[in-house]
């Protein structure tokens, strides 16, 4: 198979991008792959170039047997080696008589990944055997394996803890790997208590003892998994596990995306193949989604957060040159950079903003310098534009209008006055009415609704005087309503307000919108009138486009 480099050049064995997220990945509390999850993830890490696919450990678990019987027949994989991880044989036994080396065959996965205890203790009290019996269980699996045709890499367990109590034995087991046709020892920091300078100084040291091609497998209990990997990949390693969004035992593993992206944009190592980087931000999301995990929406490289900026300085340095900012071009890693309006923001922030949302502020310096005023005060009082993109176009928008001496667009609709009750009979449910009285297509309209709460009656009653006049209304939906009680000036809640966010949609976009009031009705009421005003503000200008 011959992969290709962003150069264009072929991408050989030269280095090694092995993923674990099917194995290691699974360890992780709350994570729980089906069958066909596994397939669909090894499909997306295949998608993304990664060079190996450790799927589990056949023969250990019924579900990992079944997935290699699939892959084997079901999944075309087109950049990626298919491995099978298992321990080697028990202590006293034979490699070609152990059911569970039997079963790493049988899974027909084309290499072999055996993981074996380094350290001198684990031999003592886990394997209860001595480091002579501990190096001929390696020898003997590995050199059985490779006489069936199969490449085998050794994951030395707790390879840094032990080469630290006991170098030569640690050193030993890997021998005993090498010496029988292993390709590649992978030093394992298996307690993730590693830090990157001390971990890249065995890495080194191990490859000028030995000369073996050295792998790295980092835990991530110091935080330090992705920090680690590098290191050891700068020490010489060159064959690097991780897995995606660094799902793992624990703390968890390194994390693909953030291992390669530092990799490629950092070190200039073009480990995946051509085109492929782009695809990480898109490929994670997918992951976390099969994973059933909400994405960290802050984590590196392809986090939605990884490349907004909030503070006024930066957007104001970024109007003038992005890279200012940015450590990369989120383009490279398919993610994209946004600029968050809020309290911090000044007049740069707004006219990019501006700019994303459609409202030219560029050489109306009055309107700009209204609208941060604006934004700052209402922020101040409890608004938070950072995830209502649709009030704040709201906001510009007659900025700009007053600014430029215009009349600003007529909503839809007035209202004249609203009115909620709430009734709770003794022997009955609690129901919401809602009045509302409003001007609307040259007509004064009363209308009245019930709701299971005063937001949901209130909806449905503006709905009802509405819906006649402006039919649009029909597709439109609330899909969700969030409320904040917030007490600004840290009160003790007596001057509290709230905050309600609003996301409304019409099956082909949504838009969220925000209210802010002491009462709770009538900071929904704000947020849901933003909510129809934008959405007729948007038609009118699709009409206005013909
Ligand atoms: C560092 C890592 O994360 S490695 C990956 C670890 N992953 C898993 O453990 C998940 C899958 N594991 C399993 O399904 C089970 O643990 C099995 C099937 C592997 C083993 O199950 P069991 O036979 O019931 O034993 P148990 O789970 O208690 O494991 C301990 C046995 O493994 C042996 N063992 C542990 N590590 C190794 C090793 N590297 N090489 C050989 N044998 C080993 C122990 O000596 C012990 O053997 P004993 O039962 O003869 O005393
Ligand atoms: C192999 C492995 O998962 C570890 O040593 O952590």
């Amino acid at each position: 198979m011959t992969r290709t480099t962003p150069a264009g050049t072929p991408l050989g064995d030269d280095f090694h991008v092995y993923d674990t997220t099917l194995r290691d990945g699974a360890q992780r509390e709350g994570i729980s792959y089906s069958v066909a999850d596994k397939l669909a993830v090894a499909r997306l890490l295949d998608d993304v170039g990664v060079g190996f696919i450790e799927g589990g450990w056949p023969g250990a678990m019924p579900k990992d047997t079944e997935f290699f019987a699939r892959a084997a027949t079901d999944l075309h994989l087109k950049h990626a080696a298919l491995v099978a991880f298992g321990s080697t044989r028990k202590a006293g036994a034979k490699a070609a008589d152990d059911l569970q080396v039997r079963a790493l065959l049988d899974s027909q996965a084309p290499v072999v990944t055996l993981v074996a205890k380094s350290d001198r203790r684990h031999i003592d009290l886990a394997l209860r055997t001595d480091v002579t019996e501990a190096c001929a269980m390696v020898a003997d699996t590995v050199a059985f394996l490779v006489g069936e045709g199969r490449r085998v890499f050794l994951d030395a367990e707790h390879f840094f803890d032990g080469y630290a109590f006991e170098p030569d034995t640690a050193l030993r087991v890997l021998g005993a790997a090498m010496d029988n046709g292993a390709d590649v020892a992978v030093l394992c920091d298996t307690n993730g208590g590693q830090l990157p300078l001390g971990l890249a100084d065995t890495v080194g040291e191990v490859i000028a003892r030995t000369g073996y091609r050295v792998g790295i497998h980092c835990q991530d209990d110091t935080g330090c998994a992705v920090a680690n990997s590098v290191a050891a990949v700068q020490a010489g390693a060159t064959h690097v596990q991780c897995t995606a969004n660094g799902y793992g035992e624990r703390a968890g593993n390194a994390d693909l995306f953030a291992v390669v992206g530092n990799l490629v944009t950092k070190l200039g190592k073009p480990v995946l193949p051509h085109g492929k980087l782009a695809e990480l931000t898109r490929v994670s999301h997918a992951l976390a989604e099969i994973a059933n995990i909400a994405p960290d929406t802050h984590q590196a490289y392809v986090g939605a957060s990884a490349f907004a900026h909030k503070a006024g300085l930066h957007a104001s340095a970024i109007k003038v040159d992005p890279e200012l900012y940015n450590h990369i071009d989120p383009d490279l890693v398919g993610n994209d950079m946004r600029v968050l309006v809020t309290e911090m923001a000044g007049r740069a922030s707004l006219e990019l903003k501006g700019r994303e949302l459609g409202v030219d502020l560029a050489g109306r310096p009055e309107a700009l310098s209204a609208a941060v005023r604006k934004v700052k005060e209402l922020e101040a009082r409890g608004w938070s534009f950072e995830a209502a993109d649709a009030s704040l176009e709201l906001l510009l928008r007659r900025e700009v209008a007053t600014a430029d001496q215009q009349a600003v667009a007529a909503p839809p609709f007035a209202l004249e006055s609203y009115r909620v009750i709430i009734d709770h009979p003794a022997d009955g449910d609690v129901v919401a009415e809602a009045t509302v009285k409003v001007h609307v297509g040259g007509q004064r309209v009363i209308a009245t609704a019930e709701g299971n709460g005063p937001v949901h009656a209130l909806d449905a009653a503006l709905r009802r005087a509405l819906l006649p006049h402006l039919p649009w209304l029909d597709t439109v939906r609330l899909t969700d309503y969030k409320v904040r009680i917030l007490t600004p000036g840290g009160g003790a809640g007596t001057d509290a307000v709230t905050r309600v966010l609003v996301e409304t949609s019409d099956h082909e976009t949504e838009w969220v919108t925000v209210g802010v009031h002491g009462n709770i009705v009538e900071a929904s009421w704000l947020a849901l009138c933003d909510a129809l005003v934008h959405k007729a503000m948007d038609r009118e200008s699709v009409v206005a486009r013909g």
